[in-house]
């Protein structure tokens, strides 16, 4: 195993922290002195533009940014990712969810396996159970066509596609309905599918392991549901066959475990395969992505898979000093290790990206919120970023208050697109455009703030001044794309997957493994007896489990 490089001990490292020190932020003369800022610190990234200005960045920091990614071998990490190298070293797993997108012509053997053609076998069997469901050909039992989906995952198997069906709600078939079960809350399964109609409903059970505690007990609930009610209502009766014809019907699975979806009952013919080289968060594009497959159709999804592949191939193929996961990743470093940087907030100026945010949150922190580098030796700097996030204009009557006059240094993401989905008037004004002023504006007043002449200016009694001072100099990147398709919401997700991946490179981390969720899982698993009356079981937890435990119990109706 290579062992990692120490970024901090690199000489690009020591070129940085001196760069830091010497550095006074000063957007104002920035821009006014260098009219060519902006310009020069924006770039094209297949169908995204980016701009990078009102970042802490000069030339020179650029450049020490640059070096430092070729000086912890960013482009060997790349390739050997891109390869399907083991990078994943404590699952010994290759990270292929590259693979995913290649398209139909291209060939990528690993272990001796066609993984491109594996890929599109795959995609190929989605495409038929989508077309089937969206033309009314695949029936329930009684002979209905199917109208609702309900996706049934956690975690990755859940993220992405709620993500990507909100993103893409403007393509969906009209009449066909998806809604998607994760919480073992079981308030989440009795919400999202009591109205549901068990003649005209397909689940999805979407597991990359087909064992997680949540998603396996609320398919045996909808299971036994579906089947109750189909029974109750004599459309089947109580043999073997008319319950696994009904199962037949009215569920399919995804997952890399087969064998686990057999033994649930679901027929190996309504079962979509993925692979352990793609990690779950990073499956959206998988058969994981089936719901949204049915939701938006083939065509759509093949939109999707090139917006992906082609920001694979901006990746892969841009100088350092060109690609924009590079430099964004960079960018996340610089502030994160140099600027202690605590969170990172992606405020997309589209509703129909309201569920980024909670996305980017599993990507990033459950890939990069690591103590350990892939050697099992310490890291050697802050890792990790807290990613965070609401729509525009909606956070900035709530956050943006700390962002524009706090303390803290909160790098943000601002995203946008030109043209809207539903181009709607009031009062003359085109109301995208009156949207989009805001996205405009944020990033500027942040940029630039307010002096406190500025505010005296405008009459404001000198008491309050310095309240009403903006301080500026806060570090926004602007992202803008033509519109929210298909293809750019791909270019999106896969864009921010490598940000993720050069960040995990400087900190010399594995961003593809997550121990760090198995301890609660598997104390929640001894704990259960306790609070179901085992007093045995009770007695074994510290003081303060069985103190809440016996609140529990004391209150339990
Ligand atoms: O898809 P599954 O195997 O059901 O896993 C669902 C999720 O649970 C795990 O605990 C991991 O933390 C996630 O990375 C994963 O996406």
């Amino acid at each position: 195993m290579r062992t990692p490089v120490d970024a901090t001990a690199t000489p690009a490292w020591a070129e940085l922290a001196r760069l830091h020190d010497d550095l006074n932020v000063d957007f104002r003369a920035w821009f006014a002195d260098d009219p060519d800022r902006a310009q020069r610190f924006s770039l094209a990234a297949a169908d995204l533009y980016a701009d990078l200005s009102k970042n802490y960045l000069t030339d020179e920091i650029k450049d020490a940014l640059v070096r430092l990614a070729e000086q912890v071998d960013l482009a060997g990490r790349r390739e050997a990712m891109f390869a399907g190298e083991r990078i994943n070293t404590t699952e010994n797993r290759s990270v292929l969810h590259t693979a995913l997108r290649l398209p139909r012509d291209a060939s990528l053997i690993v272990d001796g396996v066609d993984v491109v053609q594996q890929v599109h076998e795959v995609l190929d069997r989605m495409y038929v159970l989508a077309d089937q469901i969206r033309s009314g050909e695949w029936v329930g039992i009684t002979g209905k066509p199917i109208r609702t989906i309900v996706n049934i995952g956690i975690g990755g198997s859940d993220l992405g596609p709620v993500m990507v069906y909100e993103a893409l709600k403007p393509y969906q078939q009209p009449g066909l309905e998806c809604r998607f079960v994760s919480n073992i809350d079981p308030a989440d399964i009795y919400e999202t599918t009591h109205d549901v109609d068990p003649e005209t409903v397909l689940f999805i059970v979407a597991s990359k392991t087909f064992t997680t505690l949540e998603t396996m007990t609320n398919a045996r609930m909808a299971k036994n549901w579906l089947l109750n009610s189909l029974q109750t209502s004599g459309i089947i009766d109580n043999t073997d066959e008319a319950r696994a014809e009904a199962i037949r019907r009215h569920f399919v699975a995804v997952s890399t475990n087969l064998e686990k979806v057999a033994e649930f009952g679901i027929d190996p013919q309504n079962a979509f395969g993925f692979w352990d080289w793609v990690g779950g968060r990073y499956s959206v594009d998988s058969a994981v992505g089936l719901a949204d497959v049915i939701a938006i159709g083939p065509e759509n999804w093949q939109s999707v898979l090139a917006g992906f592949h082609a920001m694979d191939e901006h990746f892969r193929t841009a100088d350092f000093s060109e690609n924009l996961p590079v430099l964004m990743g960079l960018l996340n470093v610089w502030y994160n290790n140099f600027y202690d940087a605590q969170s990172h907030a992606v405020l997309p100026y589209a509703q129909y990206l309201h569920r980024f945010a909670a996305y980017l949150q599993q990507l990033t922190m459950e890939s990069n919120g690591k103590r350990t580098r892939w050697d099992a030796s310490p890291v050697t700097t802050q890792t990790g970023e807290v990613f965070w996030g609401e729509p525009g204009t909606n956070g900035q009557h709530a956050f943006y208050q700390l962002i524009h006059q706090g303390t803290k240094v909160i790098p943000a993401d601002f995203i946008a697109a030109v043209n809207p989905a539903h181009a709607l008037r009031e009062g003359g004004v085109d109301v995208h455009a009156l949207f989009l002023s805001n996205f405009f504006a944020q990033t500027a007043a942040l940029a630039f703030g307010k002096t406190a002449d500025e505010v005296r200016a405008e009459g404001t009694r000198e008491a309050i001044v310095e309240a009403r001072v903006f301080p500026g100099n806060k570090p926004t990147t602007s992202i803008m794309a033509a519109e929210i398709s298909p293809r750019v919401v791909g270019e999106l997700i896969a864009l921010y997957e490598h940000i993720t991946f050069v960040e995990g490179v400087v900190w010399g981390i594995n961003s593809f493994d997550q121990w760090g969720v198995e301890l609660g899982k598997q104390l929640a698993m001894e704990i259960a007896p306790a609070v179901t009356g085992d007093d045995e079981a009770l007695a074994r937890q510290d003081t303060s489990t069985q103190n809440l435990i016996g609140f529990y119990r004391d209150h339990r109706i």
